[in-house]
């Protein structure tokens, strides 16, 4: 079943290369049918502390893993065919995996955003009717700098700029219509992660960030994953932009 067209309990399999989201499983009461999970990071640590806690949570056959470095296509490719052969078919994906890094900018368009077109081409390939699928969605994690200038870390808004067009772009596809296959797209504020914890050099002004950061606020972890279930729990809805601040989630974009 696609979350789709049967809206809430509808999860059951997900292919996921991130790291805060999977939070989403523990959030709603409505996903409480645990579905069978791909969690997927290039950082094999997290990904291993973070599906020992599920598998305790939900049971050792719900969560599988599979070390992935978004960056690389063939890697990319093995963790789909992996999820899509574990599980027969796919529900959901959602390309999480980010850096911010002014210095190695070319690595965080890279990550941002080439990593998001590899996880939806896949994802598209494995829920297309033609391969055997049966449609599904695809959530592309962006950023409120892919619909801001960020003028400390340009880089990153430029490759979230570029998640928020790609993600649009698909959603208008007729092949996505016929397949079923829907594209959506979070755009979060300041949320307390580890990538607030930046190195010297990663942004063009530490300070510049900072009190930018002392205005907006940062929200807690849970307030994004919430907008992000009322996401894919509403229908009908390809191509919806949705913002996430301290002040609550605003559809920015309907396609
Ligand atoms: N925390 C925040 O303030 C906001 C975060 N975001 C976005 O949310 C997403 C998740 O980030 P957070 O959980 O906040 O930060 P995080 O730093 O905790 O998580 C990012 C994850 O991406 C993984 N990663 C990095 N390079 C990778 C690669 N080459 N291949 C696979 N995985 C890789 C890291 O190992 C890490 O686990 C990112 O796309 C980020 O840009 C968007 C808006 C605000
Ligand atoms: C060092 C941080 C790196 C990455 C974290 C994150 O991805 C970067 C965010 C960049 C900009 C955030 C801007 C936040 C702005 C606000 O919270 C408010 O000024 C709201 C502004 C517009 C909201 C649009 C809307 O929802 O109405």
């Amino acid at each position: 079943m696609k979350p789709r067209s049967t809206g809430r309990n509808t999860l059951r399999r997900l292919a996921v290369p991130l790291s805060e989201v999977f939070k989403v499983l523990h959030l709603k009461p409505s996903v409480d049918i645990m579905p069978q999970v791909c969690l997927s990071d290039v950082n094999p640590h997290i990904l291993e502390s973070t599906c020992t806690e599920l598998r305790e949570k939900y049971g050792q056959d719900k969560v599988h893993y599979q070390v992935c470095d978004v960056r690389d296509d063939a890697q990319v490719e093995d963790l789909f065919s992996k999820a899509k052969s574990s599980f027969s078919k796919l529900d959901l994906v959602v390309n999480n995996a980010g850096v911010v890094d002014e210095q190695d900018w070319l690595k965080c368009i890279d990550i941002n955003l080439n990593g998001v077109i590899r996880g939806s081409l896949q994802g598209i390939k494995h829920m297309k009717k033609e391969n055997g699928g049966s449609g599904g969605t695809i959530v592309n994690v962006a950023s409120l700098a892919g619909v801001v200038p960020v003028s400390y870390s340009p880089a990153y808004a430029a490759s979230k700029h570029g998640v928020v067009g790609y993600t649009r772009s698909w959603a208008g596809h007729p092949d996505m219509k016929t397949n079923d296959i829907r594209f959506l797209c979070l755009c979060p504020a300041f949320a307390k992660t580890e990538i607030l914890k930046t190195k010297e050099g990663q942004l063009l002004g530490q300070k510049m960030a900072e009190e930018f950061m002392k205005k907006t606020g940062v929200m807690s972890v849970d307030q994004v994953t919430q907008a992000f279930t009322d996401l894919i729990e509403t229908p009908d809805n390809s191509g919806s932009v949705m913002s996430v601040t301290l002040q609550g989630s605003k559809l920015l974009f309907q396609v």
